[in-house]
């Protein structure tokens, strides 16, 4: 798969068909999106493309950080799986500010070489997302642009979206997210030192600096999965504050069973599977530790 980094003035010598969106998490609709554009790609013998924005729309437009599904590393790795040639990645706050007209017509379909487009049923742009679906397809008649507008997809009665998919992982419902996402909800991230009282007391953990701005999932502990060197190992992980220990600040800790390697510095990636119980402020130390024994036997049971 090719990356190639653009500004609007630049432009593309292949013929495209590119599926427009932020992708955020590449969820089950996407995936139909990105399925689409391939299927095109191959009857039309055009490259089958993702714009994609270096940040969030939302990021740009308001100004505040955007909770993330995944990483940048992570969505190339998922399109390129799923059989996208092309990713034309470009700042967004340089598109937010063309005219739907100039974006449609000049940006898509002379720079970018566009010959289809592939879009959901909400799909808005350009400035102000002033432009529609109807508007597009006005707009692509006049181009001899092919369109396919996909339908909104739903699951369990409703649509399936990343902001769908957020509110699910901040509630703890990380089973209905996972449904949703079509594989588990991963953060990559670093391994850092933590205070070593876990090693002490018999449950090292690998303490996590995330990689990305990743929505945060409810506190409390899970049932995970760790990738480390290409190999996948159980995890019981904690996410939250530590309140026994009265400490602040968001800590991520999985604990890996049958595991003793020193991967400090290391990345990997964290699989949420199941959350198991809330985070407690236990009396002491001891009572902690025999919580976290219980936990991780829940864990060791997973078939
Ligand atoms: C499976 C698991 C469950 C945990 N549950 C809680 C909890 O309910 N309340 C809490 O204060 N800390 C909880 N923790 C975090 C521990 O306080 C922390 O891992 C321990 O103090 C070791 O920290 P360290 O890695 O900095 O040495 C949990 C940790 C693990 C691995
Ligand atoms: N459930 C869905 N059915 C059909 N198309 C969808 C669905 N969800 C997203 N799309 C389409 O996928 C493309 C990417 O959309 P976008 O990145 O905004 O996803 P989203 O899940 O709707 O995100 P958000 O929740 O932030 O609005 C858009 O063209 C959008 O219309």
């Amino acid at each position: 798969m090719e990356i190639i980094q653009i500004h609007p003035q630049d432009k593309i010598d292949k013929e495209i068909v590119v599926a427009l969106g932020n992708f955020d998490g590449i969820h089950l609709a996407h995936q139909e999106l990105i399925r689409q554009a391939i299927k095109i790609a191959k009857k039309k013998k055009l490259t089958a493309s993702v714009l994609m924005f270096t940040e969030h729309t939302k990021k740009a437009l308001l100004h505040t950080e955007q909770n993330l599904l995944m990483s940048r590393r992570q969505k190339l790795d998922l399109l390129e799986k799923l059989g996208i040639e092309l990713v034309v990645e470009i700042e967004f706050s340089e598109i937010m500010k063309m005219s739907p007209e100039y974006f449609v017509n000049e940006f898509l379909a002379k720079h970018l070489k566009a010959r289809a487009i592939v879009v959901g049923y909400d799909y808005r742009f350009g400035y102000k997302a002033k432009g529609n679906i109807d508007l597009l397809l006005a707009y692509a008649e006049d181009l001899g642009l092919d369109v396919k507008v996909v339908e909104a997809i739903k699951k369990k009665k409703n649509i399936i979206s990343s902001t769908r998919i957020r509110d699910e992982i901040q509630k703890g419902k990380i089973g209905l997210a996972n449904d949703l996402l079509g594989r588990p909800f991963t953060i990559q991230g670093r391994v850092v030192h933590g205070k070593s009282l876990g090693k002490k007391m018999g449950y090292p953990t690998a303490n996590l600096q995330p990689l990305a701005h990743y929505v945060v999932p409810k506190y409390g502990v899970y049932d995970t999965n760790v990738l480390v060197n290409g190999h996948l190992y159980k995890a019981a992980t904690s996410v939250g504050t530590n309140p026994t220990l009265k400490e602040s600040g968001l800590k991520i800790e999985a604990h890996i069973l049958d595991f003793d390697q020193d991967i400090y510095n290391q990345e990997v990636d964290l699989q949420f599977l199941t959350f198991l119980r809330k985070e407690k402020s236990f009396k002491n130390v001891d009572e902690l530790f025999k919580q976290i024994e219980k936990d991780t036997n829940r864990v060791r049971a997973r078939k």
